[in-house]
């Protein structure tokens, strides 16, 4: 249902139809396009040829979007053979189609290589693509990927990691260069294309006697002849090493120092490329920074933070080799625009690592301990507490965060209280072994632990711990534990594990802990017995030391002071320790604040009722997934079958207010203090119009699901969208919660669709004030303007939350606002007059029943005081086939104003947030 795609003007059948634009068939053209402004050629017999210019470069496709090639592995992926492998002494070029062009670098260089590469031909593997996990055989590929070692896929993508870097293929330099270095979505970089652009704009006259000219002339020649040299120069020492790694080592050197200049800029920015999704995010990212423009997070704890400095390591990026996982790879490296990973200094001079996700979110995480401290969700919030009186001094462990308790859970034999991996300093694990591809992963790290001698002395076994950390896009925090017994002598061993994970609540009072109901437990206070849970719920008002038993999966913290729920997801982790030392116990902890327990709650995924024994060789895998639900969190929605009887009670009451109390949408939010998209307010269908400018556009909004399932927030809901032609219904008031809210689906399902992401977050935090948030909007994706799209809009809906502080969901007058009626009779006219002039417009949303039975005598009737214009015809057609981006597209002339004609969409917003009237404002 997701996945209905823009039908694509393009008949090629090599288009990938998820493409708009069908970019794979001219992209020799791309080529041609590269080597416009080289005049000389140097051919690999060291001759000059000189060539006559080539064809002038094709059309410019807009380069935003950029395209989404799905991957086309396997062996018929590059099926043209250039020269069939038989060199037979000439010289290679690239070829354009109808001419072949030879690269102006050392061709004596190419040429060496070209030999060594023939003598040792039979020794080599096939050349492979440098993008990190792609298979791509270039063997059979164009001289042109084989010898810059980059499939076609990845020579066009806009992101792609490469050497543990996020980089670009530069089609001027035909190399991969970080993204820091191209101007958002260009495929040039920003040096190239801004001598690109200085020579264009010199007068080309070839007669000039100006001295001058000459000489900028052949400076320019010079300078281009050293480009491409050294350019040429750095393809042959990379592809003289003896792998990909290195080379990449010169990048990496250089990229470093370009992330110490440029560091915060990459991870502030990103790359607005790919899809629109990319740059969404970017605007997203881009305003948190308005906000909150202090780029390191710093913690409840007291660290002192001093950075050293930012890179990339080659430990980041996808480490899957997999073919069949491929697409997940290809779509993970979309998805990793904007995400980082910094190396700073904590406190005391620990090192740390602060993961970046592609919006806001962040984790920084300690190698002492390999002990998360902090993780923020994509609001900036932080979800982890960590003691103020934190020691951070190796071997104590850090008091908070996330940390592992391996090889035992609580106290045995002469292992310290938990083990000791929480004590010791982890190493990043730079070669980590596969883990399935996860595309919903962005950014991770991989830490590893090895026991020290000293330690087998405790626990005389050989393992390797390994810790993937995951910040997903949504802002999840994932971390999946893998131990491995690697034991010499033969011997297994069993261990017990938790994650000890101290979470930050704002009242340990007012907190709820569902999903462990009916559960037995190991009661800790109690000589370890045995009791089963009788709650509803767990609350707190004492200390709490609990073994939960073969749990289920989810478990959820519900803080309703904070308006948020945080819920783990744990596989591999049967049990679940429930932890607060209350008064007392905290007193007695030396680094643990006398009050702190108020903040805090541990609530840990393990496995201790039953140790996990492991043989030689044998590997165990947990995980716990994190992620934080804001606001309504309805219970009940943890428990599946409740959440089905609240789906069928939701529709049930959804239908008698829509067939019998003819109560609408907008008069259902103005009587209640009800969120507008929480589960008992959505209709199952709306029909509503959005008028600018005397221009009805009408459209049928099918909410498909009206209970959010547990792994959506509050404003995403699903629903699809479609337009309806003929519109029937009497227009309405522009700055409407439909306007936004049809904005915003139609631009995430472009976005979705371009980037096959199945959910996007990007609801404007409510920390954002007034002003951003009237500037955090969603441009129209250019996609839309050209291509046809299909009739529904499968799509989330994101909302309520955007717009509603929390001072405006106590206060409903706000939301209120958006759907009062006006007092001002309607003239019923369509497009007269001025916009300023024309007469406010009742209600924007209104459910299907009133729609069609509105009366058909031409006569206004009036809904909640509303007045209306009468429906000629009361059924809506059924399938509605015209693009969306008619709505801008087809202004006619004497229904628009020129400026509202001009920037139909800027005059939208500035109604939509009633600038200038001083209304609809939230
Ligand atoms: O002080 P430590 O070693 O971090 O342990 C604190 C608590 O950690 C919890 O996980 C245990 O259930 C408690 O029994 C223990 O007291």
């Amino acid at each position: 249902m997701m996945n209905r795609l823009p039908s694509s003007s393009s008949s090629s059948s090599s288009v990938d139809p998820y493409s708009i634009f069908p970019f794979a068939s001219s992209f020799d053209n791309w080529n041609a396009q590269l080597n416009y402004s080289t005049h000389t050629h140097q051919g690999f017999d060291g001759s000059h040829h000189h060539h006559p210019h080539p064809p002038p470069p094709p059309p410019h496709h807009s380069l935003a979007p950029l395209p989404f090639y799905p991957p086309h592995l396997g062996s018929d992926y590059f099926i043209k053979r250039e020269d069939h492998g038989n060199m037979g002494g000439r010289p290679i070029g690239l070829n354009l189609g109808h001419r072949t062009y030879f690269s102006s670098g050392d061709g004596l260089a190419i040429d060496r290589r070209l030999i060594v590469g023939r003598a040792h031909h039979h020794h080599h593997q096939p050349p492979r693509c440098q993008a990190e996990g792609c298979k791509a055989d270039l063997s059979g590929a164009k001289h042109y990927h084989r010898r810059h070692k980059v499939c076609e896929f990845h020579s066009k993508a806009a992101v792609v990691v490469a050497g543990g870097l996020q980089q670009r293929f530069c089609q001027q330099c035909s190399r991969f260069h970080v993204l820091a270095e191209f101007d958002e979505s260009k495929r040039s970089c920003r040096k190239r294309l801004a001598d690109h652009n200085r020579r264009r704009r010199k007068p080309h006259n070839k007669n000039s006697n100006n001295p001058s000219s000459a000489t900028d002339s052949s400076s320019d020649k010079a300078k281009l002849t050293s480009r491409c040299t050294s350019s040429t120069a750095a393809t042959t020492n990379n592809t003289s090493g003896t792998g990909l790694d290195q080379v990449n080592t010169g990048h990496v050197e250089q990229n470093k120092s370009i992330l110490f200049r440029n560091g915060p800029a990459l991870s502030l920015g990103g790359v607005a490329a790919g899809s629109q999704q990319i740059s969404l995010f970017n605007n997203y990212q881009h305003h948190q920074y308005l906000i909150s423009p202090s780029p390191s997070s710093s913690n409840n704890n007291n660290n002192n933070n001093n950075s050293v400095g930012f890179y990339h390591q080659s430990f980041i990026g996808s480490t899957s080799n997999d073919a069949s996982q491929s697409h997940d790879l290809h779509q993970a490296n979309l998805l990793h625009l904007g995400q980082s990973l910094f190396e700073e200094k904590g406190t005391n001079g620990l090192d740390k690592l602060v993961l970046r996700g592609p919006l806001s979110s962040s984790a920084e995480i300690y190698l002492h301990g390999g002990h998360i401290t902090s993780w923020k969700n994509n609001y900036r919030e932080e979800l982890l507490f960590v003691s103020n009186k934190a020691i951070f001094k190796p071997p104590k462990a850090i008091r908070g965060g996330i940390s592992i308790c391996f090889p035992r859970f609580g106290t045995h034999g002469f292992l310290e209280q938990h083990g000791f991996a929480a004590n010791r300093t982890w190493s990043i694990d730079t070669d980590p072994p596969s883990l399935p591809s996860d595309s919903s992963s962005t950014t991770f790290v991989d830490l590893i632990l090895k026991p020290s001698e000293g330690d087998l002395k405790f626990w005389p076994h050989s393992f390797e711990l390994r810790l993937r950390i995951t910040l997903t896009l949504k802002g999840d925090l994932k971390v999946i534990s893998r131990i491995r017994n690697t034991n010499a002598n033969g011997k297994l061993f069993s261990f017990t594990l938790a994650y000890y994970s101290y979470f930050l609540v704002s009242d340990i009072s007012e907190v709820r802990v569902e999903g462990l109901e009916t559960m037995d437990y190991l009661d800790n206070l109690k000589g370890n017995e045995r009791f089963t849970e009788q709650g509803d719920a767990l609350t707190f008002e004492s200390e709490v030391d609990r073994i939960y038993l073969s749990t289920q999966n989810r478990i959820a913290i519900i803080d309703h002071q904070k308006r948020r729920t945080i819920v783990l997801h744990k596989e591999g982790l049967p049990d679940a320790v429930v932890w607060n030392p209350w008064d007392k116990k905290a007193k007695a902890i030396t680094d643990f604040g006398r009050d702190e327990y108020k903040r805090m709650i541990c609530i840990e995924g393990a496995a201790v009722e039953k140790p996990i024994t492991l043989k030689p060789g044998e590997e165990w895998k947990g995980s716990q997934e994190f992620f934080s639900v804001r606001s309504s969190y309805n219970s009940g929605e943890l428990d599946p079958q409740k959440s089905q009887i609240c789906v069928v009670l939701t529709m049930l009451l959804l239908s008698l207010i829509v067939l019998h109390s003819r109560l609408s949408l907008p008069s259902l939010f103005s009587s209640s203090n009800l969120q507008p998209y929480s589960p008992s307010s959505i209709p199952s269908t709306i029909l509503t119009t959005t008028h600018f400018d005397g221009l009805p556009d009408d459209y049928r909004i099918d909410v498909l699901h009206l209970v959010r399932p547990l792994t959506m927030t509050t404003n995403q809901i699903p629903m699809t969208i479609c337009k309806i032609p003929n519109p029937n219904l009497v227009p309405m008031h522009p700055p409407s919660f439909a306007i936004m809210f049809l904005e915003f689906t139609i631009d995430l399902f472009v976005a979705a669709t371009l980037s096959r992401s199945r959910s996007i977050d990007l609801s404007p935090p409510p920390s954002l004030d007034a002003q951003c948030r009237s500037q955090y909007s969603l441009p129209t994706h250019p996609a839309l303007k050209g291509a046809a799209p299909p009739p529904h809009y499968p799509a989330w809906l994101f909302s309520s939350s955007s717009l509603l502080s929390s001072s405006s969901l106590r206060d409903p007058s706000p939301l209120a606002s958006f759907f009062r009626r006006q007092d001002q009779p309607q003239s019923g006219e369509i497009g007269g007059g001025a916009p300023q002039k024309r007469p406010p417009q009742p209600r924007d949303l209104l459910d299907v029943d009133q729609a069609v039975e509105e009366p058909g005598d031409g006569s206004a009737r009036e809904i909640d005081g509303g007045p209306r214009r009468p429906h000629p015809n009361p059924s809506p057609p059924p399938h509605p086939p015209p693009s969306l981006s008619a709505s801008e597209e087809e202004l006619p002339a004497e229904s628009a104003t020129p400026s509202a004609r001009r920037h139909p969409r800027r005059r939208r917003r500035r109604e939509f947030w009633g600038e200038g009237k001083g209304e609809g404002r939230v």
